[in-house]
Formats: C-alpha cells, structure tokens, sequence
C-alpha cells in the first residue's frame, strides 16, 4: 500500500509535526519511506554509522547528522547494501554519499545533500542515538519520520 504523501499528512496533523527545510535529494531506490528515528552524529567518519548499520534496523531509518559537510562521503553502495541486508528502510544523510547510481538501484530510500567521490575517515569517532538538529528540525530517537520527494516530517 503506498503510504500518505508528506503534504496530505502534514494537512491533517501539520501541528504534531516538524518539516525539514534543507533540500535533501533523493538518491535511494525508494523515495516515499517511513520509519522510527536512530541516529548517529559523525563529521567526515563513517566507522561508526557502519557500525549502527550491521545491526537489526526493524525497519527503522537512521538519521545522520554528518554537519552538513560535503567534503567527503558518508554512505557507499556497501553499507548502503549493507543497511538493506540488515532490515533498515532508510537513510536521512546531512551530508554526503557516494556510488550514486549503484544506490539508486537499491530497494532502499536515501536522502542525502549531495555526493563526493572522497572517502571519510574510519576511526569511529562520533554518538548513537542523541537527539541531532538541522534544518531547522529536532529528530529525537523513537519518533516517526515520514520522507518523499516533497520533504521530510518528524514527529514533535
Ligand atoms: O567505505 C566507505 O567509506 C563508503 C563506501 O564507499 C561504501 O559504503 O561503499
């Protein structure tokens, strides 16, 4: 069944939610996904994101708050694939993927602000599981966020 669409979701309970107002792109296989909130907190390392990836997901989507770097990726198509295998529905990156096309053939929604060939750092530094901020919005761990290609919601 195709789920509520961002707008008509935020017609009906628009003041339980937040919207997120950086433009993301939609990079996954999948644009409309919803999900419970994790989260991780990383600036240009990925050890730890990979980390939280080879763990059960329950079809949860991880939030990661990467500060809004473009200087290197976050995500390839490995822990991409790596989060499908693992039962994750998505990904919210502020920040940076790479392998574009390989991600955009995965079953899978990404949302990312851009991509860059370079890899990040692997020392594992950063949190899980913090409430993080962007985009004007406060994704706290345990809420629902709805994403599409019109934006992303997240519950209050
Ligand atoms: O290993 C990395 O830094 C990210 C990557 O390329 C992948 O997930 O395929």
């Amino acid at each position: 069944m195709a789920q509520i669409s961002t707008a008509d979701l935020y017609d009906e309970r628009g003041d339980q939610l937040q919207s997120v107002a950086l433009q993301f792109q939609d990079i996954g296989g999948m644009t409309g996904f919803t999900g419970v909130v994790r989260t991780v907190r990383c600036f240009q390392d990925n050890a730890l994101l990979k980390q939280v990836l080879s763990t059960p997901g329950d079809g949860a989507v991880l939030v990661i708050d990467g500060a809004g770097s473009l200087a290197t990726a976050l995500v390839g198509d490995m822990i991409a694939g790596l989060a499908v295998d693992n039962g994750w529905c998505g990904l919210i990156v502020n920040g940076a993927i790479r392998d574009r096309v390989a991600i955009g053939t995965l079953p899978f929604g990404v949302k990312a602000l851009g991509s860059n060939p370079a890899k990040s750092t692997k020392t594992g530094a950063g949190e899980v599981d913090v409430e993080v901020e962007f985009g004007g919005v406060v994704f706290r761990p345990g809420a629902t966020v709805w994403c599409d290609e019109d934006g992303i919601l997240v519950e209050a």
